[in-house]
């Protein structure tokens, strides 16, 4: 059978994981930040943000979610092609889904990583981990990873739906005025500066985003919002320099110029991550709160039909790619389209090299 999806006879889908239930959450913490330099207050930390939720992360119900809506779109789309998931730090972990796929007679799938972005967080370590998952399963499926799709229309045009209806639901008297904040996950200074072949992606690709959705939402309304992009979730020694602002401290600082309402849009986020739940939801609404700001939060893309498509469009142009055929790469704003394959040092590991999947080093 030749399928737009040849030549590969699967789609993995590659996630993060997350604790389900409280009996969980030391040990997922403790898979997370093997051989990191995590301060015990900070893990203390995270660990009753898990708590406050029964101890139980939406990432996982979500990407089954992710992985039902992938399903239908790739059936309904004529394309017979079994979809994997796999976690990096939670069950069900890589190693069972390269093991599964392996034993359902899998050659050669593409991969999908539930992060848009180029750093070493989002890219080079699920790579590695990928490796490891690899190592001792003679016969495994080989793996492609699906390029960096930040700028992919399905992502950025959910995104800038969700802005436009969280602006909608601020107070009438104050939506002209406010601001725009796009947040993401704080990395390390350093880590920034390594991430994609030439450094500095992590910002750049998220720069180029917020820009397209500030754009897009001009012509909708009409409005040029100012925006800013700042940070999440940072964790690490306070001696280390991580990317800044914290978006609690950016709230604060609008307010004292003046500023009476803010639009929170988590683009670095595919779903409502406990980081969307706790650090936006929970602690940044309370800071607005105590500010006497409105805020709202945009959703994040989630199961919206765009994304969901965008990863049928994915699938399908680096199947064409690899059959040798010519692509037409979709994306929108100042960047183009990423590479398919990571260069030698891509989102370099600072604490050395390890072994890495989908790359040419
Ligand atoms: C760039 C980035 C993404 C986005 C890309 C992607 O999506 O992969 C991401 C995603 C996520 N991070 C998550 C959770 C955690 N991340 C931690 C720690 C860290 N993250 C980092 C970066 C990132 N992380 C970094 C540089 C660290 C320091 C330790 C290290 O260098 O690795 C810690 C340890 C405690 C803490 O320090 O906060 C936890 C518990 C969850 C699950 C959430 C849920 O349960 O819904 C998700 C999706
Ligand atoms: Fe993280």
């Amino acid at each position: 059978m030749v399928s737009g999806a040849a030549p590969y006879d699967a789609l993995l889908l590659v996630s993060f994981g997350g604790p389900e239930k409280p009996e969980d959450v030391v040990p997922f913490l403790r898979n997370v930040t093997a051989g990191k330099n995590i301060p015990d207050e900070r893990l203390v930390e995270v660990g009753a943000h898990y708590a406050q939720f029964g101890g139980r992360s939406p990432i996982n119900d979500q990407n089954r979610d992710f992985l039902a809506a992938i399903r239908e779109d790739l059936a309904s789309n004529g394309i017979d092609l079994p979809v994997y998931w796999g976690n990096r730090n939670w069950d069900p972990y890589l190693v069972d889904a390269l093991g599964k796929m392996k034993a359902d007679g899998i050659t050669r799938a593409a991969a999908l990583f539930t992060s848009a972005y180029s750093s070493y967080s989002g890219c080079r370590q699920y790579r590695e981990d990928l490796a490891e998952a690899v190592s001792d399963l003679e016969g495994a499926p080989r793996l492609d990873k699906l390029r960096a799709y930040f700028n992919h229309p399905g992502f950025v045009e959910s995104n800038v739906d969700a802005t436009l209806a969280a602006l909608a639901d601020l107070p009438d008297d104050v939506r002209r005025e406010a601001h725009l904040v796009f947040v993401t996950h704080s990395i390390p200074e350093a880590m920034n500066e390594r991430s994609g072949p030439v450094g500095r992606a992590y910002v750049h690709q998220h720069r180029a985003v917020m820009d397209e959705i500030g754009d897009r939402v001009r012509e909708e309304t009409g409005h040029r919002y100012p925006s800013a992009l700042v940070y999440c979730s940072r964790s690490g020694p306070p001696s280390v320099p991580w990317l800044e602002p914290d978006v609690n401290d950016h709230l604060t600082t609008l307010h004292n110029s003046g500023v009476p309402a803010a639009v929170l849009v988590p683009i670095g986020f595919v779903s409502d991550h406990m980081e969307v739940i706790y650090d936006l939801d929970t602690e940044a609404k309370a800071t607005a709160a105590e500010l006497g700001m409105a805020c709202e939060r945009a959703a994040t893309a989630g199961v919206d039909p765009r994304f969901v498509a965008m990863v049928r469009d994915l699938l399908l142009e680096r199947a064409a790619a690899e059959r040798g055929e010519d692509v037409d790469r979709k994306v929108v704003g100042a960047v183009p389209a990423t590479w398919d394959v990571c260069a030698p040092g891509c989102c370099a590991n600072l604490r050395g090299p390890r072994p890495a999947l989908c790359g040419s080093d």
